[in-house]
């Protein structure tokens, strides 16, 4: 078989409630509606006796050893879970901002198991890809199939395509990377201790772009405060964001330092998004569309 490709797209959490902290392996219960950028890291597989990986790309660096990668570790789950699994060698084009809240390496993974499940005939809903997935990291299985959903539990519960309407949207990373565990401790909660903020939200399906913002505006991201003790950074994305005109809505990303705005038009997020270049040219800035 020749050259497979596909692409991994950046995920963006439009709403993230935490639920408390599970008994048992202590990860936080979540609800969020999940949603799929334009933007993407690139990844390619030639089928081949042997599983390899080479990643380049301007965030090649950031993205860590080449034998952590979460390529290669979603590509051994796999291994592990299916006999005579066919392999071969990857190639990874790293854009995506690392430790980003934007679930770049999650991606990669999903991209990955993606990619062999087509070179070995198994369906995505294969329970030997399902459980790669989960084993790989927590927002992996939301990335399988990167459409608009929700998604619960630490992240193993997958719910339908949502089908909304593609949101005119700009992405900001302010250039501080954030890993992801620190900022669910800032959070403070004891395993097994319950939140009981405001309920999300339920989010029909085939929703348009306003009533989309009708459903998200009213809910959070949980994630948001502890990360901006972490980086404070974050609070002047958001400002800047929210400075621009036709912005509805200004929002961190999973545990961040990633940002999003939605905007009322592609125009008016492609002009806020060359506003923001020019006010700081260090930072990740991209114009794009949710769905
Ligand atoms: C916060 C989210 C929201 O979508 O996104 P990112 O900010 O990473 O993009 C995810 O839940 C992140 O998923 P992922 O980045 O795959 O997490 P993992 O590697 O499995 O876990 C990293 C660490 O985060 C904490 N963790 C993660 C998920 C969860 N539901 N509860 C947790 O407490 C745990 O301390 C874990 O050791
Ligand atoms: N393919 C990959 N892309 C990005 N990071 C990776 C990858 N493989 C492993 N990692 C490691 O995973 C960590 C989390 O990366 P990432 O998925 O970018 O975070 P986030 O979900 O917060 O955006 C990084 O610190 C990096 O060392």
């Amino acid at each position: 078989m020749s050259l497979l490709t596909t692409r991994a797209p950046a995920k963006i959490n439009l709403t993230l409630h935490v639920l408390g902290r599970r008994p048992g392996d202590g990860y936080h219960a979540l609800e969020s509606l999940v949603a799929f950028a334009e933007v993407a890291d690139t990844l390619e597989l030639l089928p081949g006796r042997d599983l390899a990986l080479e990643v380049f790309g301007p965030t090649a660096g950031p993205a860590g050893p080449l034998d952590d990668n979460l390529v290669l570790r979603a590509a051994r789950h796999l291994a592990a879970g299916v006999d005579g699994l066919r392999l071969g060698a990857f190639r990874l084009h790293k854009q995506l901002p690392v430790a980003a809240g934007i679930g770049g390496g999650s991606s990669d993974a999903a991209a990955a198991l993606r990619l062999l499940a087509e070179l070995n005939a198994l369906a995505l809903d294969h329970p030997a890809v399902i459980a790669a997935a989960r084993a790989t990291g927590a927002d992996v299985p939301v990335c399988l199939d990167p459409r608009a959903r929700m998604m619960r539990g630490a992240g193993e519960e997958i719910g339908p395509v949502l089908e909304l309407a593609p949101l005119p949207a700009v992405l900001v990373n302010p250039g501080v990377p954030v890993s992801t565990a620190p900022v669910f401790k800032a959070l403070g909660l004891a395993v097994g201790q319950r939140l009981d903020g405001a309920e999300h939200p339920s989010v029909a399906a085939g929703l348009d772009a306003d009533a989309v913002l009708g459903v998200i505006a009213p809910a959070r991201n949980d994630l948001e405060a502890p990360a901006l003790t972490v980086a404070p950074v974050i609070g002047e994305a958001l400002a800047l964001l929210r400075a621009q005109g036709g912005c509805r809505l200004a929002r961190m990303s999973g545990s961040g330092a990633t940002v999003f705005a939605i905007f009322s038009d592609t125009a008016a997020a492609q002009s806020a998004a060359g506003a923001v270049r020019a006010a700081q040219p260090g930072w990740w800035v991209e114009p794009t569309r949710l769905a």
